[in-house]
């Protein structure tokens, strides 16, 4: 018997994107569109969540008799955290500070951001954190150069905003074009604006007990700010982080670890990645594929962080393109207990934590508090 889950978000098997009377798998031999009675490989608690087309039963005959039911069991649904209404709130807090900072000392926040090259994702990333600087008063600096500068070029710039006392923060938009060498150009970076907080003596300080590190990474402080402000505690859970990168994954585990859950990385060659995933109370996903994490891998109850924004074509869309999450969020929202939607979860985190990173520095570099 085919084994086969109807969901929006399948990105694994073409079979389960066709439509059902062309599909082949589930056509009769004469034509005639053989619904079966579909058989998911998931543990009997999981199985309320699961829209699945029951259709028929073992026997599956008389062909003239098909009747198709849509049964969709009543189950809980996750609480949606809104990432976007609590970045709103964080930028609003920014800006309180930001007039303060300008009518006690009279500095204002400066941010910089170099971007090399026309990458259509990266242009809207940095015109969206120029409008947020805008938004909260901070102001910001913005160099364009072309896809076919050198290293030195973009090093220069470095150079001359480091020396810049009006820039609190550097930010040099990744990826970079393939012929850069991208160490070496963050490390020109001044690890007292390096408001990405990516410096190895950053992440270093961010790793030791004790220590502290210059700034926090932005998309993974975005994370733990939103588990805060939706008052889900993190001391004392399990949590795991699937993505091990140097930007969201690793930091993501070391800040978790922080705040006292116990933590497990869940990477490409982990084994029984969907099992351990499964035993988590926090889930954060990094992985940078679309739809990967299935409701079977999230344990009941479970808090979901989706990291991802994977572009996947869509013609209905004006631009071309819709952003979807490494979440398959039609199938986890029906088993956690709390969830981030893409967009509007961690996305817009991520750039209020770097007007936060922004405004930490320009506060330290004038001794302000
Ligand atoms: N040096 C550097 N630092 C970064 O922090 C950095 C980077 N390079 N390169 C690219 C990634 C990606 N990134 C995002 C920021 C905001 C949204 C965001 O606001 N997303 C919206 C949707 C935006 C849209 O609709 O296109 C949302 O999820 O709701 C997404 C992605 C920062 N990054």
């Amino acid at each position: 018997m085919a084994s086969m889950i109807f969901t929006d978000c399948s990105s694994s098997t073409t079979s389960r994107l066709l439509p059902l009377a062309r599909n082949p798998l589930l056509r009769g031999k004469d034509g005639v569109v053989l619904f079966r009675r579909l058989v998911t490989l998931t543990p009997p608690n999981f199985t309320s969540y699961r829209r699945t087309l029951t259709l028929c039963s073992s026997s599956p005959s008389p062909l003239t008799h098909v009747t198709a039911s849509l049964a969709t069991e009543a189950s809980a649904t996750a609480k949606i955290i809104d990432g976007k209404s609590i970045a709103k709130q964080i930028r609003d807090e920014i800006s309180v500070e930001v007039s303060r900072m300008k009518d006690a000392i009279g500095v204002v926040p400066g941010l910089a951001v170099i971007i090399v090259g026309d990458r259509k994702d990266s242009v809207t990333y940095v015109r969206n954190k120029r409008k947020a600087c805008e938004s909260v008063g901070i102001n910001s600096f913005e160099v364009r150069l072309p896809e076919d500068s050198t290293e030195q070029d973009v090093v220069k710039f470095i150079s001359d905003f480091n020396d810049d006392s009006s820039v609190h923060g550097i930010l040099v938009q990744l990826p970079l074009p393939s012929h850069m060498n991208e160490e070496k150009i963050l490390d020109a970076v001044r690890i007292e604006k390096d408001v990405d907080g990516f410096n190895p003596l950053n992440i270093g300080c961010l790793a030791m007990r004790g220590r502290e590190p210059m700034f926090v990474p932005c998309t993974p402080k975005g994370c733990i700010e939103l588990l805060h402000r939706s008052d889900i505690s993190i001391k004392g859970k399990k949590a795991v982080v699937i993505g091990r990168s140097n930007i969201v994954g690793m930091p993501a585990a070391l800040l978790l670890q922080n705040e006292n859950a116990t933590v497990s990385i869940v990477h490409s060659r982990t084994p029984n990645a969907e099992e351990l995933t499964r035993q988590a109370d926090i889930v954060i996903a990094a992985v940078g594929v679309p739809n990967m994490v299935k409701g079977n891998w999230i344990k009941p109850g479970a808090v979901v962080i989706d990291v991802g924004i994977n572009p996947v074509e869509d013609a209905k869309s004006s631009r071309g393109y819709r952003l979807v999450g490494d979440v398959c969020y039609e199938e986890v929202v029906k088993v956690a207990s709390a969830i981030t939607p893409v967009p509007g979860g961690v996305g817009p985190m991520t750039i209020a934590m770097l007007l936060t990173n922004t405004l930490i520095s320009a506060k330290r570099a004038h001794n302000f508090e």
